[in-house]
Protein backbone atom coordinates (compact mmCIF):
# COMPACT_ATOMS: atom_id res chain seq x y z
CA UNK A 1 0.00 0.00 0.00
CA UNK A 2 1.21 3.79 -0.77
CA UNK A 3 1.13 5.62 2.73
CA UNK A 4 1.64 8.35 -0.12
CA UNK A 5 0.75 9.74 -3.30
CA UNK A 6 1.79 12.71 -5.02
CA UNK A 7 0.32 13.25 -8.81
CA UNK A 8 0.89 16.21 -10.62
CA UNK A 9 1.94 18.80 -8.08
CA UNK A 10 2.85 22.45 -8.96
CA UNK A 11 3.71 24.95 -6.52
CA UNK A 12 4.95 28.29 -7.61
CA UNK A 13 7.28 30.28 -4.59
CA UNK A 14 8.83 33.36 -5.93
CA UNK A 15 10.77 32.55 -9.15
CA UNK A 16 11.14 28.71 -7.94
CA UNK A 17 8.47 26.74 -9.74
CA UNK A 18 8.24 22.63 -8.10
CA UNK A 19 6.51 20.24 -10.13
CA UNK A 20 6.56 16.69 -9.39
CA UNK A 21 4.06 14.41 -11.84
CA UNK A 22 3.91 11.27 -9.60
CA UNK A 23 5.67 9.92 -6.53
CA UNK A 24 4.50 6.91 -4.09
CA UNK A 25 5.90 6.12 -1.26
CA UNK A 26 5.55 2.51 -0.10
CA UNK A 27 4.59 1.91 3.86
CA UNK A 28 7.29 1.16 5.92
CA UNK A 29 9.89 2.51 3.33
CA UNK A 30 12.47 4.96 4.15
CA UNK A 31 13.61 7.17 1.53
CA UNK A 32 16.13 9.63 1.66
CA UNK A 33 15.52 13.00 -0.09
CA UNK A 34 18.63 14.46 -1.99
CA UNK A 35 19.49 17.66 -4.00
CA UNK A 36 21.43 20.93 -4.20
CA UNK A 37 20.97 23.80 -1.92
CA UNK A 38 17.49 25.47 -3.83
CA UNK A 39 16.51 22.01 -5.25
CA UNK A 40 13.15 22.46 -3.12
CA UNK A 41 13.64 19.93 -0.34
CA UNK A 42 12.69 21.98 2.27
CA UNK A 43 8.86 23.08 -0.20
CA UNK A 44 8.33 19.71 -1.15
CA UNK A 45 8.56 18.68 2.63
CA UNK A 46 6.37 21.85 3.65
CA UNK A 47 3.86 20.65 0.98
CA UNK A 48 2.98 16.83 1.94
CA UNK A 49 2.71 18.41 5.71
CA UNK A 50 0.05 20.32 4.78
CA UNK A 51 1.91 23.75 5.72
CA UNK A 52 1.51 25.17 2.12
CA UNK A 53 -2.04 24.32 0.34
CA UNK A 54 -1.94 26.90 -2.36
CA UNK A 55 -0.49 24.47 -5.21
CA UNK A 56 -1.80 22.33 -7.97
CA UNK A 57 -2.59 18.72 -7.58
CA UNK A 58 -2.91 16.12 -5.28
CA UNK A 59 -1.09 14.47 -2.30
CA UNK A 60 -2.81 11.88 -0.70
CA UNK A 61 -1.46 10.50 2.94
CA UNK A 62 -2.88 6.56 3.60
CA UNK A 63 -4.91 6.95 0.59
CA UNK A 64 -6.82 10.27 1.50
CA UNK A 65 -6.38 13.74 0.18
CA UNK A 66 -4.42 15.62 3.12
CA UNK A 67 -7.28 18.58 1.95
CA UNK A 68 -9.46 16.55 3.36
CA UNK A 69 -7.98 16.09 7.26
CA UNK A 70 -8.08 18.22 10.40
CA UNK A 71 -4.80 19.52 11.74
CA UNK A 72 -5.07 17.34 14.51
CA UNK A 73 -5.43 14.04 12.22
CA UNK A 74 -2.91 15.23 9.51
CA UNK A 75 -0.51 15.49 12.61
CA UNK A 76 -1.69 11.92 13.79
CA UNK A 77 -0.82 10.73 10.38
CA UNK A 78 2.73 12.99 9.53
CA UNK A 79 5.12 14.17 11.69
CA UNK A 80 7.68 16.88 10.76
CA UNK A 81 11.24 18.08 11.76
CA UNK A 82 11.13 21.22 9.45
CA UNK A 83 15.06 22.74 8.95
CA UNK A 84 14.80 25.37 12.02
CA UNK A 85 12.50 25.18 15.08
CA UNK A 86 12.06 27.43 18.00
CA UNK A 87 9.97 27.96 20.76
CA UNK A 88 9.89 31.39 22.13
CA UNK A 89 7.97 30.47 25.43
CA UNK A 90 9.80 29.35 28.58
CA UNK A 91 8.67 25.44 27.98
CA UNK A 92 11.30 22.64 29.50
CA UNK A 93 12.59 20.33 27.13
CA UNK A 94 10.07 17.41 28.99
CA UNK A 95 7.20 19.62 28.30
CA UNK A 96 8.79 20.26 24.39
CA UNK A 97 9.47 16.78 23.99
CA UNK A 98 5.69 15.61 25.44
CA UNK A 99 3.46 17.90 23.19
CA UNK A 100 4.44 15.58 20.54
CA UNK A 101 1.45 13.42 22.35
CA UNK A 102 -0.88 16.33 21.77
CA UNK A 103 -2.87 15.28 18.36
CA UNK A 104 -2.97 11.53 19.95
CA UNK A 105 -4.60 13.13 22.85
CA UNK A 106 -5.90 16.48 22.45
CA UNK A 107 -3.75 17.05 25.65
CA UNK A 108 -5.17 14.79 28.00
CA UNK A 109 -2.02 13.55 28.89
CA UNK A 110 -2.14 9.98 30.53
CA UNK A 111 0.29 7.67 31.94
CA UNK A 112 1.44 6.00 28.19
CA UNK A 113 2.11 9.78 27.21
CA UNK A 114 4.37 9.89 30.26
CA UNK A 115 6.03 6.65 29.85
CA UNK A 116 6.79 7.37 25.92
CA UNK A 117 8.02 10.63 26.77
CA UNK A 118 10.87 9.53 29.02
CA UNK A 119 11.80 6.84 26.74
CA UNK A 120 12.50 9.26 23.84
CA UNK A 121 14.74 11.30 26.24
CA UNK A 122 16.31 9.02 27.45
CA UNK A 123 17.32 7.13 23.62
CA UNK A 124 18.24 11.13 22.60
CA UNK A 125 20.44 10.89 26.20
CA UNK A 126 18.33 14.30 27.20
CA UNK A 127 17.17 13.23 30.77
CA UNK A 128 20.19 15.45 31.92
CA UNK A 129 18.36 18.38 30.26
CA UNK A 130 15.01 17.63 31.24
CA UNK A 131 14.50 20.96 33.46
CA UNK A 132 15.84 23.32 31.40
CA UNK A 133 14.71 25.83 29.17
CA UNK A 134 14.60 24.67 25.59
CA UNK A 135 15.07 28.25 24.25
CA UNK A 136 18.41 28.45 26.18
CA UNK A 137 19.67 25.25 24.54
CA UNK A 138 22.54 24.73 22.21
CA UNK A 139 21.58 24.34 18.44
CA UNK A 140 22.49 20.34 18.70
CA UNK A 141 20.65 20.18 21.78
CA UNK A 142 17.45 21.45 20.48
CA UNK A 143 18.00 19.20 17.64
CA UNK A 144 17.82 16.34 19.62
CA UNK A 145 15.32 17.58 21.58
CA UNK A 146 12.56 18.68 18.30
CA UNK A 147 13.78 15.13 17.04
CA UNK A 148 12.40 13.59 20.31
CA UNK A 149 9.32 15.14 19.97
CA UNK A 150 8.93 14.19 16.61
CA UNK A 151 9.70 10.59 17.48
CA UNK A 152 7.33 10.61 20.56
CA UNK A 153 4.30 12.11 18.24
CA UNK A 154 4.47 8.19 16.52
CA UNK A 155 2.59 9.21 13.11
CA UNK A 156 2.46 7.10 10.13
CA UNK A 157 5.07 9.53 8.43
CA UNK A 158 7.87 10.54 9.77
CA UNK A 159 9.16 13.31 7.76
CA UNK A 160 13.15 14.91 8.70
CA UNK A 161 14.36 17.80 7.06
CA UNK A 162 18.39 17.55 7.82
CA UNK A 163 18.08 15.53 10.83
CA UNK A 164 21.88 15.44 10.94
CA UNK A 165 22.55 19.16 11.01
CA UNK A 166 24.46 20.45 14.23
CA UNK A 167 24.57 16.78 15.56
CA UNK A 168 27.88 16.18 16.68
CA UNK A 169 29.35 12.43 15.29
CA UNK A 170 28.10 10.39 18.76
CA UNK A 171 24.58 11.84 18.08
CA UNK A 172 24.88 11.09 14.43
CA UNK A 173 25.49 7.25 14.96
CA UNK A 174 22.65 7.22 17.64
CA UNK A 175 20.35 9.25 15.34
CA UNK A 176 20.62 6.32 12.09
CA UNK A 177 20.19 3.39 15.04
CA UNK A 178 17.02 5.04 16.15
CA UNK A 179 16.03 5.37 12.10
CA UNK A 180 17.02 2.13 11.27
CA UNK A 181 15.02 0.75 14.19
CA UNK A 182 11.75 2.52 13.81
CA UNK A 183 8.89 1.13 12.14
CA UNK A 184 7.25 3.86 10.43
CA UNK A 185 7.78 5.70 6.85
CA UNK A 186 10.26 7.66 6.63
CA UNK A 187 11.30 10.38 4.30
CA UNK A 188 14.34 12.66 5.29
CA UNK A 189 16.28 15.14 3.79
CA UNK A 190 20.55 14.89 4.05
CA UNK A 191 22.88 16.54 1.99
CA UNK A 192 25.96 13.26 2.75
CA UNK A 193 24.38 10.47 1.69
CA UNK A 194 26.95 8.28 3.76
CA UNK A 195 25.19 9.17 6.82
CA UNK A 196 21.71 6.86 5.39
CA UNK A 197 23.54 4.20 3.88
CA UNK A 198 22.42 1.09 5.68
CA UNK A 199 19.32 3.19 7.05
CA UNK A 200 17.32 4.39 3.83
CA UNK A 201 16.59 2.15 1.10
CA UNK A 202 15.42 4.69 -1.66
CA UNK A 203 16.85 7.88 -3.14
CA UNK A 204 14.95 10.57 -4.60
CA UNK A 205 16.90 13.25 -5.76
CA UNK A 206 15.64 16.41 -6.49
CA UNK A 207 17.19 18.74 -9.18
CA UNK A 208 15.81 22.39 -9.60
CA UNK A 209 11.99 21.65 -8.13
CA UNK A 210 11.97 17.97 -10.00
CA UNK A 211 12.86 15.03 -9.60
CA UNK A 212 15.81 13.79 -11.45
CA UNK A 213 16.23 10.35 -10.36
CA UNK A 214 14.67 7.83 -7.88
CA UNK A 215 16.93 5.15 -6.97
CA UNK A 216 17.67 1.38 -4.37
CA UNK A 217 20.12 2.66 -2.05
CA UNK A 218 22.74 0.22 -3.99
CA UNK A 219 21.99 1.98 -7.36
CA UNK A 220 23.15 5.07 -6.34
CA UNK A 221 27.23 5.70 -8.15
CA UNK A 222 29.27 8.43 -8.23
CA UNK A 223 28.49 9.05 -11.32
CA UNK A 224 24.75 9.38 -10.29
CA UNK A 225 25.98 11.91 -7.05
CA UNK A 226 28.03 13.97 -9.93
CA UNK A 227 25.81 14.58 -12.38
CA UNK A 228 23.03 15.66 -9.81
CA UNK A 229 25.92 17.89 -7.76
CA UNK A 230 28.00 18.63 -10.74
CA UNK A 231 31.12 18.00 -8.85
CA UNK A 232 33.46 15.07 -9.26
CA UNK A 233 32.86 11.82 -6.48
CA UNK A 234 35.40 9.16 -5.76
CA UNK A 235 33.63 5.90 -3.76
CA UNK A 236 36.03 4.85 -1.18
CA UNK A 237 35.00 1.25 0.08
CA UNK A 238 31.09 2.34 -0.59
CA UNK A 239 31.47 5.91 1.54
CA UNK A 240 31.06 8.75 -1.06
CA UNK A 241 33.58 11.76 -1.22
CA UNK A 242 33.40 14.52 -3.42
CA UNK A 243 36.89 15.51 -4.84
N1 LIG B 1 9.39 32.21 1.04
C1 LIG B 1 9.98 32.08 -0.15
N2 LIG B 1 9.70 32.96 -1.15
C2 LIG B 1 10.29 32.85 -2.35
N3 LIG B 1 11.18 31.87 -2.67
C3 LIG B 1 11.49 30.99 -1.70
C4 LIG B 1 10.91 31.04 -0.40
N4 LIG B 1 11.39 30.02 0.33
C5 LIG B 1 12.26 29.37 -0.47
N5 LIG B 1 12.32 29.95 -1.70
C6 LIG B 1 13.11 29.48 -2.84
O1 LIG B 1 12.60 28.22 -3.23
C7 LIG B 1 13.67 27.39 -3.67
C8 LIG B 1 13.64 26.06 -2.94
O2 LIG B 1 13.96 26.27 -1.58
P1 LIG B 1 14.03 25.08 -0.53
O3 LIG B 1 14.21 25.71 0.81
O4 LIG B 1 12.90 24.18 -0.75
O5 LIG B 1 15.38 24.34 -0.98
P2 LIG B 1 16.17 23.15 -0.28
O6 LIG B 1 16.36 22.09 -1.32
O7 LIG B 1 15.53 22.76 0.98
O8 LIG B 1 17.57 23.87 -0.01
P3 LIG B 1 18.68 23.73 1.15
O9 LIG B 1 19.49 22.50 0.84
O10 LIG B 1 19.49 24.98 0.96
O11 LIG B 1 17.98 23.67 2.47
C9 LIG B 1 14.96 28.19 -3.47
O12 LIG B 1 15.31 28.76 -4.72
C10 LIG B 1 14.55 29.27 -2.50
O13 LIG B 1 15.32 30.44 -2.71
Amino acid sequence: MNVIDVKNLNFVQGEFYLKIKHLEIKKGEKVALLGENGAGKSTFFNLISGIYDNYEGEIDINGKNIKDYSSLELAKAISYLPQFSEIIFGFSVFETVLFGRYPKTGGNYGKKDYELTEQWLEKLELKDLRNRKFRELSGGEKRRVMLARVFNQDSDVVVLDEPFSMIDVKFIKTIRGLLDELDKTVICSVHDINQVRGVCDRVVFLKKGEIAKSLKMDEVTREVLSEIFEVDFNNINGYFLAV
